[in-house]
């Protein structure tokens, strides 16, 4: 198969981590006779310096005309102190919303060997699997006027959401929820917010169109409670942009660290955008220290959602869970024995785990 992927490196770990991404999809490339080629482009803070812009269009067009793209992370202390249009944030939120990236998934699914990683009890967060659909381009991240007034003393944020977008990202939910354990969980703040109120109605409207799966309501507060007190009793949570970006950082405890975390940002037609959920990491930047396995599992994201490749997504999630239960792991896992590794080490084990099974495939062969 034949697929042109797009990198946006971005800032600080972003950089570091996309190349082991590239390294091991090189790697299934050639263990599976496939062509993967690749186009870097400039996001975030980096195209800022070069550009003036935190997202070019030469990296729209690139991401426009590619089968999926592959974001590191953006932001940093550099430039954090400019004007808002000028953030690096603000390429990350451009791309999203030019590509329409409606569909946030983020799985979160602990290995066995990072029980003792998580500060949480191990009761607590065995046999926990959840998948948060948050929405992406809608809600308070992009609602108007978003603005200062009356010379800084007054400022103005806007939550707006349309029923088409909130219909789009519920069935995208219940969907994802049938192909599970079929038990969706819907967290909002209806008790404050009128956009709550129509995403509550619309998940009930929508919810006698998927009989098979069992629905119920939470309110944001006490559901980020739930999380860390009980997360096996979550299967898909559904939730609006913003309550999804903080849900999210927060269940990555369940892991044992924030560079587990992969992501898939999905168009309606699954075309994508692949990004781990944390940032660019400015306090270990440059230090090699980066832990490569969220951005590697976004990678295995990429293969089974818009290359339907899932035997290579499995090979690269099977490679990540064997380096872990040999006992390497990165310094951001807080685990006693093992051997700890830089970024470049890790990926070289994740790689070398790929090329032992075509060894192990052409071994077999010879007896078949
Ligand atoms: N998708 C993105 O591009 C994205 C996501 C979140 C934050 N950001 C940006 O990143 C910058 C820093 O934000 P922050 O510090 O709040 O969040 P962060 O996710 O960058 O870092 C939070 C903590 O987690 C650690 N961490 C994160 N990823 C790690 C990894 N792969 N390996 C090891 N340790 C890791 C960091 O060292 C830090 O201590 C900000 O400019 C923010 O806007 C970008
Ligand atoms: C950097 C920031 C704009 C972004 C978000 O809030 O969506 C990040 O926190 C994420 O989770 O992808
Ligand atoms: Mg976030």
């Amino acid at each position: 198969m034949k697929k042109h992927i797009v990198l946006l490196p971005g800032d600080g770990i972003g950089q570091e981590v996309i190349t082991s991404a590239q390294e091991v999809l090189n790697a299934v490339a050639e263990e599976f006779d496939h062509s993967f080629t690749f186009d870097t482009k400039d996001i975030g803070g980096s195209a800022v310096d070069l550009h003036g812009t935190p997202l070019p269009q030469d990296t729209v067009d690139a991401c426009k005309n590619a089968d999926a793209v592959l974001l590191g992370a953006v932001g940093g202390p550099k430039w954090d102190q400019l004007p808002s249009h000028l953030r690096p944030e603000k390429g990350l939120l451009g791309i999203r919303k030019e590509l329409d990236l409606f569909a946030n998934l983020r799985p979160i699914k602990g290995f066995p060997k990072l029980l003792h990683a998580s500060p949480l009890k191990e009761h607590v967060v065995k046999g926990s699997d959840l998948l948060i659909v948050r929405e992406l381009t809608g809600g308070l991240y992009f609602g108007t006027p978003s603005e200062r007034r009356d010379n800084g003393h007054s400022v103005v944020d806007t939550l707006a959401y349309t029923r088409t977008e909130i219909e789009r990202i519920v069935d995208k939910a219940f969907q994802c929820a049938q192909l599970r354990r079929k038990q969706l969980t819907s967290v909002d703040k209806a008790n404050v917010l009128e956009s709550s109120k129509l995403w509550r109605e619309i998940v009930d409207e929508k919810s006698s169109q998927y009989p098979d799966v069992t629905v119920e309501h939470q309110l944001v507060d006490s559901a980020a409670m739930k999380l860390i007190t009980n997360p096996t009793a979550f299967d898909v949570i559904v939730t609006e942009n913003m309550f999804g970006d903080i849900l999210s950082d927060e269940a990555s405890v369940l892991t044992g660290s924030l560079g587990m975390l992969p992501s898939a940002s999905l168009r309606s037609d699954n075309f994508g955008l692949y990004e781990p959920v944390h940032g660019s990491a400015p306090d270990i930047a440059g230090l090699g220290l980066a832990n490569p396995l969220a951005m590697i599992l976004s990678a295995a994201l990429m293969l089974r959602y818009s290359f339907q490749l899932e035997d290579e997504a499995k090979l690269i999630e099977d490679a990540v869970q064997s380096v872990l239960d040999d006992g390497y792991h990165t310094s951001d896992l807080q685990l006693e024995g093992g051997q700890k590794l830089g970024t470049k080490e890790m990926t070289v084990q994740i790689v070398e785990y790929i090329k032992s099974q075509s060894t192990t495939n052409s071994i077999l062969n010879c007896y078949v």
